[in-house]
């Protein structure tokens, strides 16, 4: 394995942001992160990458400790904010970082791979902030790095700029690199990457196909007004009530509309729609937060 989590927890004072988490990525691997605002995604690559240590648990890289500069040599990072010396030209960022490593990629390909051949002799002071980013995405790959962990790498970009970046992803990964990055976006793994490990609430909900996942999270929901409490119905995965005004959210919004029908529930303003991301990301924690009640019951 490249990189490992072994039942790692990480505290801040009383948040428990990762609870006991264990992934193995393995060379090759493209993996993608998905979750929710504050599921744990960037807390996990902070202790991949060594930033931060485990509360409890072990984490390792390459065989050993992240820290390790044998492990570093091989490692590509894009955090979720960078800076970028604003005087200094982006070939000469590139060169910079370049020489921080044994056996650097060639500056033009860096370059290249991410589209910025044009941009090499601007200070980055005056790049637009989609330009900073892809710079600060490339910088991932200048030391020839075996694994690269990008956090939310394309956030801000705009549509032809998401795709040049997941070009010079795609290349990386075609040349036998590993790539574990994180998303909000189901639609950007899914043209990435075979492996989504959905994270929510500190823990790992799914780790699986982007397909499986896809059919896990396309759930939509079901609104409507009844004056009447509705009865037990099969296949809902989520319910919420205001006064009179019934959510309910289900893989199978056709069925449930026949269900409601077949039970005589009376109900006005009926409306379908495919849930939100959010919406599905909070039905899977829901679930497995009682599936372990379920368990320690
Ligand atoms: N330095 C910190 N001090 C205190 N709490 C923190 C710190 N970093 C993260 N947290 C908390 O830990 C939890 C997980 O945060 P994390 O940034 O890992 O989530 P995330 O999945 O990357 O979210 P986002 O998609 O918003 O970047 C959140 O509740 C967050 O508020």
């Amino acid at each position: 394995m490249l990189a490992r989590a072994i039942e790692v927890t990480r505290r801040y004072g009383d948040t428990v942001a990762l609870d006991r988490v264990s992934l193995d990525i393995a060379p090759g691997e493209l993996v993608g992160l998905l979750g929710p605002n504050g599921a744990g995604k960037s807390t996990l690559l902070s202790l991949l990458t060594g930033v931060r240590s485990p509360s409890s648990g072990r984490v390792e890289l390459l065989g050993g400790d992240p820290r390790r500069p044998a492990a570093r040599h091989h490692l590509g990072v894009t955090p979720q904010e960078t800076g970028l010396p604003a005087s200094l030209r982006v070939g000469e960022v590139v060169d910079f970082v370049r020489r921080h490593y044994p056996e650097p990629l060639p500056r033009d390909q860096v370059l290249g791979q991410f589209g910025l051949t044009d941009l090499v002799r601007r200070q980055t002071g005056g790049l637009s902030g989609g330009e900073k980013r892809r710079v600060a995405v490339a910088l991932a790959f200048a030391g020839r790095p075996r694994i690269v962990f990008l956090d939310e790498p394309t956030t801000g970009l705009d549509v032809e700029a998401r795709r040049s970046l997941w070009d010079g992803i795609r290349e990386f990964h075609a040349g036998g690199g590993t790539v574990v990055l994180t998303s909000h976006y189901l639609e950007e793994i899914e043209a990435l990457a075979r492996r989504v490990v959905v994270i929510g609430g500190g823990r790992v909900l799914a780790d699986d196909t982007v397909s499986a996942v896809r059919g896990l999270v396309a759930v939509r929901r079901v609104s409507l007004t009844s004056p009447v409490p509705l009865p037990v119905l099969p296949g809902l995965s989520g319910t919420d009530r205001e006064g009179d005004r019934w959510h309910l959210v289900t893989p199978d919004s056709d069925r449930l509309v026949r269900d409601l029908v077949a039970a005589d529930v009376p109900f006005t303003d009926l409306e379908v729609r495919p849930a939100s991301l959010e919406e599905a990301f909070l039905t899977l924690t829901e679930r497995s937060v009682e599936e372990s009640c379920l368990l320690s019951s």
